[in-house]
This record gives C-alpha cells, structure tokens and sequence, in this order.
C-alpha cells in the first residue's frame, strides 16, 4: 500500500513541508548578492543592511555572509522569527496588530535611513508581514489610530492590494517611503507572498511607488464600506494630496515567490489545481471540492495564494483553518466514496492572530467536531475555526517557518 493510500493526510503535509522548504529566503538571498555586489559604495561609504518582515533574520543572516565585516544589520521582524543574530539588531514588531514594538522599530528604521549618505549604499530585504510591522503613522496620526485602521481593514473583506493601498494612504513609510527618506542608493530583495507578485504591493513596497493615490484610498475605503468607521484624523489625510515629487531611483528584485513553491509541490508530484488561493474563502472552498470527484487514486492536488475572509464574528481563526474547515463540511454534505485529505497552511506558520498555521481535514473531521459537542456551521459564524479544528484534532501547528511566501494548499485522494 503506497503512503498517500495509508494517509494521505501525511502526505499532504509532506508536499506542503516542500512547498515551504522552496521558499526557504537564505537560499535566495544568497544566489542574489553577487547582483547586489557588482554596486558597491563609494569610497568612504557604507553598506546600511534593513530587513523588514518574516523572514527579515534569515534574509539578513545570509546577506551578512556576503558582507564585510561589521556592516551594520537592522533585523525588523515578528515573535517567533525575533531570535538574536550575531552584529546585527534584532527588533521585535506586533504582527497582525501594529503595537509600540514596531513604531520603536519605525522610529529606528527612519534614523538609520536618515543617517546615510550619497557615497552609502543600502540593502533592504523585504518579506510579507511588513505592513503590520512598521507603523509609521502620517502626519497627525497616532499608534492607536492606525490600529483601529489596521482593524477595520483585516475584518473589511479588502484583498492584500486593496488593504495595503489604504495603509500606504497613511503611513509616512509605505508605498516608497524608504526611498524618500535615504540619502544613499537603495536595492531591495523582495520575497514575495501576495498573489501576481505586485512589489507595490508586498510589506506595502516601502521601496516602490504606491498602488494609488490617497484619492484611491479614500474612494476605496467608502466602497469596502469602512469611511464613517475610520478616525477622522485618518479621513483628513487621505483628502489631502501626497508630496508629489518624484521617488528616486532604485533596484527592486524579486527573489521568491508562492508561485515558484506551488511549483516545488509539483516537481515533488502534485498536480496544480486550474486556479489558485483567491477570493472569498466560502467560494474558494466550493471551487476545490467541486475538483474532488474527478481526482485519480492517489492524486494530489496543489494550490497556492491566499483566500480572503469576511468576518462576522470575534471568534479565534486564520484563512487556513476557515478554508478548512469550510471544505470539510462540503464535503459531509457532498461526499465522495474514497478517503481524502486536505490541507491549507500559512507558509510562515501562523495563520490569523493564534499560534495554528493551519487545518488539516478528511472524511471524519467533522463528526469528530460534532462528537465533541461543537456545531461547525455555528462556529464559522462567529469565525471560530481554530477551537473547532482543535476539537476535530485537524489543526496544523509548524511554530514560525522563518519565511513568508502566502498559503499553500493540498486536496489529495487515497
Ligand atoms: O503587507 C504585508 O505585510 C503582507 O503581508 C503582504 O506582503
């Protein structure tokens, strides 16, 4: 009996270990840095090393290997992923939720770039999760009203691009601001974990122009229908035209991508799925299991990108785990008469504000849920998947991957 025909639950999870393994940032780094090199500072100069997001320490390690000695390292990252790294500053940042952690490392960020010179040159490297993580707020705002921005926007139903154009609206950071701010030159490499690899748009391209303007972000906001809900202080920026001079020049290079990890599931014997990850998490669902009477024994099939969810409760969960938890009960309603598995994970291992990265579910999920004296539909209701998945003994738990390159999904027949 081959495994995926014992468990294809295991096996699913051994494809989307590869998928993360592919997205492991250090390698990709590495391979970059001789581009990185060939424009070195000028005499008297100095490389600036900052790295946002993610996988910022593991981006960081291996550009320092490329390095001199001494080259100073600025490490703006998430719990988890925050360990000490050798010569270089490790600063923790609050990730889905700003908090006084990232604007000590905004205030930080700003000084360093503020202290470089024409003759410098600086390195950033750039992961998913930077957005949350550097809360610089525009002029007039504070912390707390970017938080409650931060909020409305996470439960607005917005995609990444329609998320990060209204943050870039209010951030003195986002959306180019790094290239404002530095005196020296600027190249970026730029892991990416937002579907089509906009750099605009992953960590809110603090090195690239913005999505749009804050005309767009206001006009965006009153369509997602969270205008009135914002603080008035944010509304008042967002009417008011950004500095119109023109960004300075810069290297941007994407290193890495969800894309190319869908494609290492494939090489290691996944097929992948006509469509990705995308759009609500309810409709994604339908589409997947709708795939599931037509798969082949044995056949496994891999998605990348990321589901957006519309919340409507204050439950404890992550896109995974609804998406999920979502396709098991489809499939209680619609089954199919061989076992199967499925699985959705966050390539970074965490998926929403808890510690889950994702779910993992089969044919008997959500009896087990029943059993337990939960009621799934109930449960999603309120968007709280992880305590029902929990219940079902169908949650993934990885801890922090050190990279970030969106969800990845397997749905395999036995
Ligand atoms: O904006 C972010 O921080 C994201 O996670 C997308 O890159």
């Amino acid at each position: 009996m081959s495994d995926s025909q014992s468990n294809p639950g295991a096996r699913a999870m051994d494809l989307i270990r590869k998928g993360i393994a592919a997205a492991e940032p250090g390698g990709a780094v590495s391979r970059a840095m001789a581009g990185v090199l060939s424009d070195p500072p000028a005499a008297g100069g100095r490389w600036q090393v900052i790295a946002l997001g993610k996988a910022a320490r593991a981006m960081a390690e291996a550009a320092q290997a490329a390095l001199p000695a001494g080259t100073d390292v600025l490490v703006v990252t998430n719990a988890g992923n925050d360990t000490p790294l050798a010569g270089a500053r490790v600063m923790r940042a609050g990730h889905p939720e700003p908090d006084d952690e990232g604007a000590a490392a905004a205030a930080e960020v700003i000084a360093r770039l503020t202290a470089t010179g024409p003759d410098d040159r600086v390195l950033a490297l750039i992961s998913g999760g930077g957005s949350a993580m550097l809360p610089a707020p525009a002029e007039g705002m504070t912390l707390a009203d970017k938080q409650a921005v931060n909020k409305l926007l996470l439960g607005s139903g917005g995609d990444i691009n329609e998320v990060n154009l209204i943050r870039q609206g209010l951030s003195r950071l986002k959306g180019g601001g790094w290239l404002r701010t530095s005196k020296a030159p600027i190249t970026a490499l730029i892991l990416s974990d937002v579907p089509g690899d906009d750099l605009r748009v992953i960590a809110s391209g603090p090195t690239v122009a913005p999505i749009g303007s804050r005309a767009d972000a206001a006009a965006l906001a009153r369509r997602l229908g969270i205008w009135d809900r914002m603080p008035q202080i944010a509304r008042d920026v967002l009417e008011q035209p950004r500095d119109a001079a023109a960004l300075p020049a810069v290297k941007n290079l994407l290193i890495g991508s969800n894309a190319l990890s869908v494609q290492a599931m494939v090489d290691a014997g996944a097929v992948a799925a006509p469509f990705g990850l995308e759009g609500d998490v309810q409709d994604c669902a339908e589409r997947i299991w709708a795939l599931a009477a037509d798969l082949k024994p044995g056949q496994a099939l891999a998605l990348g990108g990321e589901t957006t969810v519309r919340l409507t409760g204050d439950g404890m969960g992550g896109r995974n785990q609804e998406l999920a938890l979502r396709l098991a009960l489809l499939a209680d309603t619609r089954p199919v008469p061989w076992p199967w598995a499925f699985a959705s994970v966050g390539t970074d291992g965490r998926d929403g504000p808890g510690d889950a990265a994702g779910g993992l579910v089969g044919p008997g999920t959500i009896a087990a849920i029943k059993a337990a004296g939960i009621d799934p539909d109930e449960a999603l209701r309120r968007n709280d998947s992880t305590p029902t998945l929990k219940a079902g003994d169908a949650l993934v738990m990885t801890g922090a991957t050190g990279t970030n390159v969106a969800d990845l999904a397997v749905l395999i027949r036995a």
